[in-house]
């Protein structure tokens, strides 16, 4: 049976194939949220819809392919209409941390070419400051102590992503490092401070991207928009 937290995840990703039109190129994300997006899409597409998805990860990928959605290569295109994707935190000014699955470089580098981001997620997501979710880094693994070191000297405090008893690594085969916060009370400028040392390739602070927050809830789909 559905537990809670699924039919917050599912109601939210539901509502978002209300902005797929025929014809449309789609940004797929990636997580358990953008899975019941994929599954609602295939619905519509096995109806008849003409869409072609870009997936952010190997494991959307694989979602899409199972599922009947069409897929198209990045590399023939640079703008998307549409991105649907998930998000770990949301705050009112719609920044997100992203890359608790640890897709977060192929989600913004499929985000940022899209005409507009619609982001999925449940209630539980939605925080006043950015933050108590630990922010993923994605890191090279070349040297990586280096830099693990210099992020220290800055006072992150990074935490290598583990996989079983070796480091996780991203669909790049770069490593992840989740640095705890507590409160991020400036998005911007820790964003452009880390992504200044040298060996890290993306951080997972989402700012000025998304257009739209669906929010699942008990009580139904809650939108944040952002402000014009
Ligand atoms: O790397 C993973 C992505 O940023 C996901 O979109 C994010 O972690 C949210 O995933 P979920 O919907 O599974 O909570």
């Amino acid at each position: 049976m559905e537990n809670q937290l699924d039919q917050k995840k599912r109601i939210a990703a539901e509502k978002a194939v209300e902005w797929i039109e025929d014809g449309m190129l789609i940004g797929l994300g990636s997580g358990s949220t953008v899975y019941w997006f994929i599954r609602k899409l295939a619905e519509r597409v096995h109806d008849g819809l003409r869409i072609q998805g870009i997936p952010s990860s190997k494991r959307t990928e694989q979602w899409a392919d199972e599922m009947g959605i069409p897929l198209t290569d990045f590399s023939k295109t640079d703008r998307l209409d549409l991105a649907i994707d998930g998000a770990d935190e949301v705050d009112p000014k719609l920044n997100l941390i992203k890359g608790g699955g640890g897709s977060l470089l192929r989600e913004k580098l499929v985000n940022q070419v899209a005409d507009k981001l619609i982001i999925i997620v449940d209630d539980s997501k939605a925080v006043l400051q950015l933050g108590q979710f630990p922010l993923p880094v994605e890191v090279v693994p070349f040297a990586w102590q280096t830099t693990v070191n210099r992020l220290r000297e800055l006072g992150v405090e990074p935490r290598l992503r583990m996989d079983g008893a070796r480091p996780f690594v991203s669909n790049n085969q770069n490593y992840i490092f989740d640095c705890a916060f507590q409160t991020i009370r400036d998005p911007q400028a820790l964003h452009r401070e880390l992504k200044q040392v040298l060996g890290v390739v993306e951080t997972g602070l989402f700012l000025n991207m998304a257009d739209l927050v669906l929010i699942g809830s008990e009580q139904g789909v809650q939108q944040l928009k952002k402000q014009a």
